[in-house]
């Protein structure tokens, strides 16, 4: 008599319980378990950021929740942990490697009343915004509107402007995470990347594993590989090379953006100074058609890095206080004291693009 084949034990994917984590680990949980064969659950893992109420800055923005999913990944309460690859800290740890599956639209949307645009809304308007970036961006494009600081998940900052009790004209989200959610009708206007530059990484996932549990042949190994999608991997590489040449924390107004394009890779990028009185953009490209796939990440960098150093030969250390340094005073040259006063106070020094998290 032959006993069954075992059901094979679920794989667990660690998530974080808000709508817009549980919805982008469960479009990865379903595809890794087609890929494997083998089922996937979700496993809450709650942080200190989801109990404690306050503000998130000073909880280090959401730098809590992606600490808080890999100690469970490295603690072994899951296999895989799926995280916004814009809330990453640059620095990757050896123990634990990311694939990134291809990208959403990385721009961002505004969310306003009565169909209002960037072009459109009135005179002194106010718009609410969490992330400097987009505060300082939004700012330039309008002088004359007002930027509101606001938090919370996704639907607390829409109703800001769209709810009964809307106390805004408008809100500025990333257009992926609405995608995600099903909740596009909201958009009234998805921003043009040249005159609102999107977060280095904004709308590409990141899915992070245990590096020994992708050892070459393995099926987890062989399902990262398939999730994996180049174009994006260069892009976010590039961009994310920006961030950390800057050595901005994701709460300075940086943005970057960069695309494969006819066998090319593309990248703008801005550093804005906070109030949006001034920014600074450069754009540069690298061919990639001769070289092999690890040089080509190597040229994505090296595209990132060049940009972020032609970024800081025009002052751009100058212009954000948190480039160059997170939390580190930066030096005084003669320039800098003239700048000082002019320089509006950012959030804390590490925080996030949007420091209340999704
Ligand atoms: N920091 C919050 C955060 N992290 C990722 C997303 C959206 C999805 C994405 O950018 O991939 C959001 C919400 C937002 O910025 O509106």
């Amino acid at each position: 008599m032959s006993t069954p084949e075992p059901a094979p034990a679920p794989l667990r994917l660690g998530t974080r319980g808000s709508a817009l984590a549980t919805t982008q680990s469960g479009l990865v949980a379903r595809r890794l378990e087609e890929l494997l064969g083998r089922p996937v659950e979700l496993v809450r893992i709650r942080t200190e950021g989801d109990v404690k109420t306050g503000s998130l800055a000073s909880l280090g923005g959401t730098g809590v929740f992606v600490t808080a999913l890999r100690e469970a990944l490295l603690d072994g309460r899951c296999d895989v942990a799926v995280h916004s690859l814009k809330d990453l800290p640059t620095a990757q740890p050896a123990d634990l490697t990311i694939v990134t599956p291809e990208r959403e639209d990385p721009r961002d949307a505004l969310c306003a009343r009565d169909g209002l645009t960037l072009d459109t809304l009135p005179r002194g308007a106010r718009v609410g915004t969490g992330s400097p970036r987009r505060a300082a961006l939004v700012q330039a494009a309008r002088p004359d509107v007002e930027l509101v600081d606001i938090r919370g998940n996704v639907e607390t900052r829409l109703a800001r402007a769209l709810g009964p009790d809307a106390d805004l004209d408008a809100v500025v989200l990333a257009l992926a995470g609405l995608s995600r959610l099903g909740r596009t009708e909201v958009v009234t206007q998805a921003l043009d990347p040249v005159v609102v530059a999107p977060a280095p990484g904004q709308g590409a996932l990141a899915v992070e594993a245990r590096t020994g549990d992708l050892a070459a042949g393995t099926p987890l190994a062989e399902a990262f590989a398939a999730l994996d999608h180049h174009p994006t991997r260069l892009a976010v590489l590039a961009e994310r090379a920006v961030l950390a040449r800057l050595e901005a924390g994701c709460a300075a107004p940086v943005g970057a953006h960069a695309r494969v394009e006819a066998g090319e890779l593309e990248l703008t990028a801005v550093v804005a100074r906070v109030d949006g009185t001034e920014q600074l953009t450069h754009s540069a490209s690298a061919p990639l058609a001769a070289a092999d796939a690890t040089a080509q990440d190597d040229a994505a960098t090296t595209l990132g890095v060049r940009v972020a150093e032609a970024l800081l030969a025009d002052g751009a250390a100058r212009l954000a206080p948190l480039v160059g340094g997170p939390g580190e005073p930066r030096s005084a040259t003669p320039d800098d004291v003239v700048s000082r006063t002019d320089v509006a106070p950012l959030h804390a020094s590490t925080g996030t693009d949007d420091p209340e998290g999704a």
